[in-house]
């Protein structure tokens, strides 16, 4: 598959300041790809610039190889956009504004009824089709707003905080629906929740303070963080002080079930010394383990570092 989204040397300024620095981001396969940020991080201004909203300060986007400055409709005609604010008209039905979304998409009038319902049963809102958008949930009017998206049938999908403002039913939806769509297209989805990310993408894009500050799967974020502290479980537990004579220990914590948490200095790798006194005392080891950070303490560290993206 080629390069569905390329993102080169990107800055945009607003005012006086920076509102992203330096951004590049390369897409080429299908998938959820999560961009996370806290607010005001740059990720609508990212996005915007994508989709040929906004006009960056600096640097270029292609979509599918086509420049979407010099060549937008091109470019566009390969792109979907579901924008933080919902881009619906409240007293059109869901069939009358899709109709209307197929038309700016320029897709061929014999062929609009068609793609209406397909892009309405995806969306699981077919049976809303005649309800005005001003009287559905918020969750429907989110797949109303999807479905506009796809319409097109688009290589790529953007989604800007596509769960915000919904109840936890509507999200589980919702997300659902993101998956379906992701099977055949690559979504770029931006949320400032962390276990959203986890959930629904293959890989992240952490953006803050308007710089990329990590860019890989998820599994390579979740394993970012070097553990800090084993988990140990001996059938004789011995004092605190034992425990504490071991090089690099910096703390221990006694847990229920014969458990301890042993606290341990950056650097130090302290399992085969905990696993050598625990025979040569007897403690009677069942099970050792190095715990992994909680992903909000790696978005936390990432926060507040910049460090260099893959
Ligand atoms: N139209 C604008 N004029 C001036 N500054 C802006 C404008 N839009 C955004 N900004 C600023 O640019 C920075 C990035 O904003 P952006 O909306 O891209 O962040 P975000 O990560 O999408 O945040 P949120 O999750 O809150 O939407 C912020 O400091 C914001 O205040």
């Amino acid at each position: 598959m080629s390069t569905i989204l390329k993102i080169e040397n990107l800055s945009h300024k607003y005012t006086s300041s920076w509102a992203v620095r330096d951004i590049n981001i390369e897409l080429d396969q299908h998938g959820v790809v999560g961009l996370l940020g806290s607010n005001g991080a740059g990720k609508s201004t990212i996005m915007n610039i994508v989709c040929g909203v906004l006009k960056p300060t600096e640097g270029k986007v292609w979509i599918d190889g086509i420049d979407i400055r010099q060549q937008p409709e091109l470019a566009k005609a390969k792109l979907g956009f579901l924008p933080q604010t919902l881009p619906l008209y409240l007293d059109f039905t869901v069939e009358e504004y899709l109709t209307y979304a197929a038309d700016l998409r320029f897709i061929p009038k014999q062929k609009v009824k068609a793609a209406v319902h397909e892009a309405m049963e995806k969306c699981g809102i077919g049976h809303f089709s005649s309800r005005l958008i001003k009287n559905l949930s918020g969750g429907y009017r989110q797949r109303a707003g999807i479905a506009q998206a796809i319409i097109h049938k688009p290589e790529l999908i953007i989604l800007d905080e596509p769960t915000n403002g919904l109840d936890p039913n509507q999200i589980i939806e919702a997300r659902k629906l993101i998956r379906e769509i992701a099977a055949e297209h690559t979504v770029l989805l931006s949320s400032h929740v962390l276990s959203e990310i986890n959930i629904l993408c293959r890989d992240i894009i952490m953006i803050e303070g308007g710089r990329i500050v990590f860019s890989d799967t998820m599994d390579a974020f979740n394993n970012y963080v070097q553990p800090q502290t084993l988990l140990v479980r001996l059938e004789n537990m011995p004092a605190e002080e034992s425990l504490m004579a071991i090089p690099g220990v910096t703390k221990v914590q006694f847990l229920a079930d014969k458990q301890v948490r042993v606290y341990f200095e950056d650097g130090a790798d302290i399992a085969e010394l905990v696993v050598a006194k625990s025979i040569q005392q007897n403690w009677r080891l069942k099970e050792i383990n190095y715990e992994k950070s909680l992903l909000d303490d790696v978005f936390k560290q990432l926060s507040t570092q910049s460090i260099p993206t893959n």
